[in-house]
């Protein structure tokens, strides 16, 4: 069996596997639709490359590749110079120190009979009510990770959540009704926040700013969001950097609570 010696895997080596997978995709996230994700993909094909020739021997492709790879760091650290800071923020930013955050980060281990203390009912009415009179609005929801680097942006607020705050806020002619509200438990915490806009080229033209920014915040953090629009008063739901469909306003306060636990 001495053969197969190359088959003897340890633990750390799966623990290894896991962390790089891990990377992978929060790096792909952070880089999804961008322009950034082809040099991300350009970099992986040259990467597998380069290991590819090493494996085979063939020194003098393997050799070339290697100074590219190494000289690379530096142009990448220039080209990427956006995405590792939002990726350092986010990293940064992950309140590991709450352990019901920590248990709720692994899923596998989510408690489903925990109750949801922010108050969905009177987002949602809300979000209804303001779609009848076509007030547009965003709201931002924290989930794990932690939003002080957008909240920077906007006006600190700390107001236990409800109805009519939420929609005076938003009433086209207060001062407060621009950016994004952020609430955090049962609290507005944020008002008049700047979002990071997404590029995602797959988002339909008939979504403006409001919206991008939306899908934005959801694809950087693993906050959720809501968009009233203006134009039609529609809200759209937004998680992980996509629109979640539902069908009544009832189904969209069982989803957020759901998405909270
Ligand atoms: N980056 C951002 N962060 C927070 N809020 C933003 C951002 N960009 C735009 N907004 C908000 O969206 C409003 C205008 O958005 P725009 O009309 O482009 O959006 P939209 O997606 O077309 O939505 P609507 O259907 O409501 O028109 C702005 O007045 C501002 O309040």
């Amino acid at each position: 069996m001495e053969s197969l010696g190359f088959l003897d895997v340890r633990i750390l080596d799966v623990i290894d596997i896991v962390l790089v997978a891990v990377l992978l995709y929060y790096i792909y996230k952070l880089v999804r639709g961008s322009a950034a994700i082809n040099i991300f993909i350009g970099i992986v094909i040259v990467y597998l490359a380069w290991k590819l020739t090493q494996l085979l021997q063939m020194e003098m492709l393997s050799s070339i590749l290697g100074q590219f790879i190494g000289a690379g760091m530096f142009a990448l650290i220039v080209v990427f110079q956006q995405e590792i800071r939002k990726f350092l923020l986010m990293v940064g930013s992950t309140n590991f120190g709450n352990k019901r955050n920590l248990l709720r980060q692994l899923k596998f281990m989510r408690d489903d009979e925990q109750e949801v203390s922010t108050n969905i009912s009177a987002i949602v009415k809300a979000c209804e009510s303001m779609g009848k009179t076509n007030t547009g609005a965003l709201i931002v929801i924290r989930r794990n990770t932690q939003l002080d680097f957008i909240k920077s942006s906007g006006d600190h607020m700390n107001i236990e959540l409800n109805q009519p705050i939420i929609e005076s806020v938003f009433y086209k002619n207060s001062t407060l009704h621009d950016g994004a509200m952020v609430i955090e438990e049962n609290k507005i915490t944020a008002t008049r926040v700047i979002l990071p806009v997404s590029n995602d080229r797959s988002i339909p033209l008939r979504f403006g700013l409001r919206h991008r920014a939306a899908v934005g915040i959801t694809e950087k953090t693993d906050a959720l969001a809501l968009v009233v629009s203006e134009e039609t008063g529609q809200t759209s739901y937004i998680k992980n950097g996509s629109f979640e469909i539902f069908d009544s306003y009832k189904e969209l306060g069982e989803k957020i609570n759901k998405d909270l636990k």
